[in-house]
């Protein structure tokens, strides 16, 4: 990876927090990274704050990488495409597409015989705490570790069909909206028993953090870790049935469903 630069083309939320990430990674030096946008002053916070590449060229931002990240939304992505695929298809770089809804076949029908890798991740790349899920095509299979190194770097990494992807880009990507929603619900709700609304918001995330690692590094259950904390007759059974009797996790589960509708939608 040492000798090799990467072009994200699409410096906006995502871009910029992959940009971020690869820098704090330290895989690569800034100089390696160019993050490109229609408009420069968009991303000129990323050349001021982490040193990377910036410009508007993406022509010339591919022509000098290996590998190139789109990052467009997916209703410019097709016109994007068309525009980049020559020089990739010269060049061979790898493509990885972390655009939602567009099939690597898409992908396929526009850059002919170039590495295509789909990747789904969420924003906490910008601090290394993504979780990616990553497909290959059969010329991107051939990339596959150094793809894996890269996104390693930026989190977990989850290679699964393409089949899986629109259940992937639920869960993953849009989840980290739905969790900080659940920690924005519970802090509103200690704020309401007698916290401070920064006291309630530092709790809400370090339960969330000590949750997860609880999880993570013990590679337990949700359900036997809360059983420690249900104590017969206590507070927690109490609070925990009151949430379900009003549809905690049957909202979860419905509202994750129906962002796979959408996508499902979208793909077909
Ligand atoms: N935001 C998220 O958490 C996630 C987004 N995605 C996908 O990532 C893609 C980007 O999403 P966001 O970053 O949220 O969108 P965004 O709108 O914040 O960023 C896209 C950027 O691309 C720029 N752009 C548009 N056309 C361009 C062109 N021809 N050349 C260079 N730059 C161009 C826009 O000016 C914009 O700043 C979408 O396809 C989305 O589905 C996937 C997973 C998570
Ligand atoms: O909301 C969206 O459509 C995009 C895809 C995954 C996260 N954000």
């Amino acid at each position: 990876m040492n000798s090799k630069n990467i072009t994200i083309i699409g410096g906006g939320n995502l871009g910029s927090s992959i940009a971020k990430g690869l820098v704090q990674s330290g895989l690569l030096k800034p100089e390696q990274i160019t993050v490109t946008n229609l408009e420069l002053h968009l991303i000129q916070h990323l050349k001021d704050e982490i040193g990377v590449n910036i410009t508007t060229n993406n022509l010339e931002a591919i022509n000098n990488s290996q590998i190139v990240i789109v990052a467009v939304k997916p209703t410019v992505a097709r016109i994007l495409l068309n525009e980049i695929k020559e020089p990739l298809q010269k060049g061979k770089q790898v493509l990885i597409s972390v655009i939602s809804g567009i099939k690597i076949q898409d992908l396929e029908d526009i850059l002919v015989d170039v590495p295509v890798i789909r990747a789904m991740p969420n924003t906490a790349i910008a601090i290394q705490e993504s979780m990616t899920a990553l497909s290959f095509n059969e010329k991107g299979l051939e990339h596959k570790d150094e793809v894996v190194e890269i996104f390693d770097q930026l989190g977990a990494t989850m290679i699964i069909p393409e089949s899986q992807m629109p259940a992937a880009t639920v869960l993953a990507s849009c989840g980290i909206a739905f969790a900080l929603r659940f920690m924005r619900a519970a802090s509103q709700g200690g704020i309401e028993i007698g916290l401070s609304s920064k006291q309630s918001l530092e709790v809400a995330a370090q339960i969330m953090k000590g949750a997860s690692k609880l999880i993570i590094e013990n590679g337990t259950h949700p359900e036997p870790e809360i059983d420690k904390v249900t104590t017969p007759l206590g507070v927690t059974i109490k609070s925990l049935n009151k949430m379900e009797h009003e549809g905690f996790s049957s909202s979860l589960v419905q509202g994750v469903v129906s962002g796979h509708k959408k996508i499902l939608e979208t793909e077909s």
